[in-house]
């Protein structure tokens, strides 16, 4: 049912958000700042009590998306945050300045990660990567501005194939790309010097919560002794985590990995696509952020220092 409170394109950017249209967690965060200040400067309010409603609701709507980046609570709750005033004007205009300020700090924040990340990668270095993420992505990028030589080892990352969307990425870096299948993954980290990946959420042991595989790759790069970072920015951090919750690991349809066709040919099987897994500290050798790299059990520190308000949910119903 429509709800007459939200503005078309909080149900649109909601559907993106769900279907994967809009995917990996920064791009989310932004998404659902950005759907939030559609609904500020389009919503018909007759009163303050009713904008804040309709904000609330609109952030229930991108809030119930998908579960585990954490990143699109975090963007929520940084814009209801700073919902004041006492008029809808002035309302308005503090979330539509405060999604301004989130989405600059978004960019601020992975350029800075970037050229924190790239400082760990030398010339000449093979770098293989899981999935698709622009925090990732950010370090290689400034290694190569920083005039470094930096080749590439792409896992495709079953089932949705995000590899191919990193791999064109970082050939139109000026980045020589390898795509692997991932069950390829050990035999090619003989050739590669260092694993980087992205985090949809990071817990506070140090846990990273990545894509369906992270944890495989991770396990064998210790084994071969290959270096693995995961280039995260703070609002992947998880504050929750820090009163003894853990993260909703999200399950997406079962058609992501097969189609019906092939499926009813097959006969009866059982199909499961959990989409994220978590790696455990001990096998991430350095999370990276904006505020510097931390080993990962001492994420706790940066986590307790920006997020130890908690985790408040500003959008709930009063
Ligand atoms: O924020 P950035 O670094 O772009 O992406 C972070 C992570 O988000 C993605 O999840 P999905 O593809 O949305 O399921 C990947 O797991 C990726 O590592």
């Amino acid at each position: 049912m429509t709800d007459h409170r939200l503005a078309p394109d909080v149900e649109e950017t909601a559907e993106a958000i769900a279907s994967m249209e809009i995917r990996g967690a920064a791009t989310i965060a932004a998404g659902a700042a950005e759907a939030l200040a559609t609904q500020a400067r389009e919503i018909d309010a007759d009163s303050p009590e009713a904008f804040r409603a309709s904000m609330r609701a609109a952030a229930r709507t991108l809030r119930e998306t998908r579960p585990t980046a954490v990143s699109l609570p975090n963007a929520l709750r940084y814009v209801l945050r700073r919902m004041g005033g006492r008029s809808v004007d002035a309302l308005r205009e503090s979330v539509t300045d405060a999604v301004e300020e989130f989405v600059a700090q978004l960019d601020r924040a992975q350029e800075d990660l970037g050229r924190v990340g790239a400082n760990r990668l030398a010339d000449g270095d093979t770098v293989m990567t899981h999935c698709h993420s622009t925090d990732a992505l950010a370090c290689i990028e400034a290694a190569v501005d920083q005039g470094k030589h930096i080749e590439a080892i792409v896992k495709e990352t079953r089932p949705r194939n995000q590899g191919h969307i990193t791999a064109e990425q970082l050939r139109e870096a000026g980045v020589p790309v390898t795509l692997i299948v991932d069950s390829a993954a050990r035999r090619y980290l003989n050739e590669a010097d260092h694993v980087l990946v992205g985090a949809d959420s990071i817990a506070a042991d140090g846990g990273v919560i990545n894509k369906i595989g992270t944890s495989g790759l991770a396990v064998n790069a210790r084994e071969r002794g290959v270096p693995i970072m995961t280039a995260a920015q703070t609002i992947k951090l998880h504050p929750e985590t820090l009163t003894g919750h853990t993260v909703e690991i999200e399950t997406r349809a079962e058609d992501e990995v097969i189609d019906r066709e092939t499926r009813e040919e097959i006969g009866d099987i059982a199909v499961e696509n959990p989409a994220f897994d978590v790696t455990p500290p001990r096998y991430m050798d350095a999370i990276v952020t904006e505020h510097g790299q931390f080993p990962p059990e001492s994420i706790v520190t940066l986590m307790r220092e920006l997020f130890g308000e908690g985790a408040a949910e500003p959008w709930a119903e009063p």
